[in-house]
């Protein structure tokens, strides 16, 4: 419950917002959704949320700005800026001892910055009984609690929502991201995709960790009927199970790997070029093919490979590594095959814009 401290003109105003961020769909925009309810009421220009990565405990950490601009009309305005960072190697010391002490006690701490007389403040966020992750701003002064109740109160409802939305974003059987997860936010990935290549710094741009170039993997696993024929289907699930579990050991925190139909799995990545994409899609084809699957012995994936440019439609670079894989198991199977290359050398017809079996 809001104290009856809590300053009236804040009560619409919150509960406008509440209703805002749970109108969203998608766990991102209700990521940013929450930083922006939370910072104007506490009257900070920044706030961070970490999330960490319940199936590979990677720290994600989306980053929120407002910085004051004079236009040049003479007006000052207030710019907002979001930036997504998967890799926590770049978490400041400071921080990550003040998480250490919110994981640690399993409440909110506050600890003072050493360069600068601000605080830094971190609360944590609950999934079930565990923490799941942090909502952390500088401030110039202590918490009250009227404000230390509304942050817990906004931070519950962001919680329990996205639960709901993750839930319905996540495959059952192996809790991959599923194919509505990829479908619902293929254009928005795409356009952190098209900014990550533009110099750092463009307004409002979130930026993903990433060296240079973006790829699409789709991956097949091979024969699997005869899996499911064999040994049936509780077997197959478990082999389902146990590929996307290695492809996931073999993968970095920063890679999305989505389950995207029964054993079909859309890999996006970056690498640094085509080169070090078939490098690494060829160290995941080995590490399924060298495990050895109860019961059922040795099981093999099929990959087709293409390159993500920003300024293709992401359905055609979908249906582009669809075709390269095709040609993986035509080929033989076991193998990985790149769309690009297959063009360059004439084995298939250069793309034909506009078509797209997969959606
Ligand atoms: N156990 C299990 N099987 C599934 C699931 N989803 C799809 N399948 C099965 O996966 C099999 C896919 O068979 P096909 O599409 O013929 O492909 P394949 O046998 O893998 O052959 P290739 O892809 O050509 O190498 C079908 O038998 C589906 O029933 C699932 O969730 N669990």
């Amino acid at each position: 419950m809001i104290p009856s401290d809590t300053p009236k003109m804040q009560m619409p105003s919150l509960l406008s917002k509440l209703g805002k961020m749970t109108s969203i769909r998608d766990t991102a925009m209700l990521e940013q959704s929450l930083l922006k309810t939370l910072c104007p009421m506490l009257g900070v220009l920044d706030s961070s949320l970490y999330r960490i990565d319940d199936l590979t405990s990677a720290m994600r950490v989306l980053h929120h700005h407002h910085s004051r601009v004079v236009e040049s009309d003479g007006m000052a305005r207030l710019v907002e800026r979001n930036e997504e960072v998967f890799n926590d190697a770049n978490i400041e010391p400071e921080v990550r001892a003040l998480l250490d002490n919110v994981r640690l006690l399993g409440k909110p701490c506050t600890r003072k910055r050493t360069q600068a007389q601000d605080l830094l403040v971190a609360y944590p966020l609950f999934g079930g009984r565990e923490i799941c992750g942090y909502f952390v701003f500088t401030r110039d002064r202590e918490v009250t609690l009227t404000e230390d109740a509304i942050i817990k109160g906004v931070l519950e409802v962001y919680a329990n929502y996205y639960d709901l939305l993750d839930v319905s974003q996540r495959d059952r059987l192996t809790g991959l991201l599923n194919r509505q997860a990829l479908e619902n936010s293929f254009d928005r990935i795409w356009s952190i995709l098209s900014r990550s290549e533009q110099p750092s710094g463009a307004p409002d741009g979130r930026r993903v960790h990433a060296p240079s170039s973006h790829w699409i993997a789709v991956v097949d696993v091979d024969h699997f009927k005869k899996v499911n024929d064999t040994y049936g289907h509780v077997v197959g699930d478990e082999v389902l199970l146990l590929i996307s579990r290695l492809m996931m050991s073999a993968l970095r925190a920063s890679d999305l790997l989505f389950r995207y139909g029964g054993e079909e799995f859309v890999l996006l990545f970056s690498a640094k070029d085509s080169q070090d994409a078939m490098a690494i899609l060829e160290r995941l084809r080995l590490t399924v093919e060298q495990h050895v699957f109860p019961q059922v012995g040795r099981t093999t994936i099929s990959i087709g490979l293409s390159h993500a440019d920003p300024n293709d439609l992401p359905q055609e670079v979908l249906a582009w590594a669809d075709r390269a894989l095709y040609q993986a198991k035509e080929t033989g199977r076991n193998r990985v095959c790149d769309y690009q290359a297959l063009v360059s050398q004439g084995e298939v017809d250069a793309p034909s814009y506009g078509g797209s079996e997969l959606f």
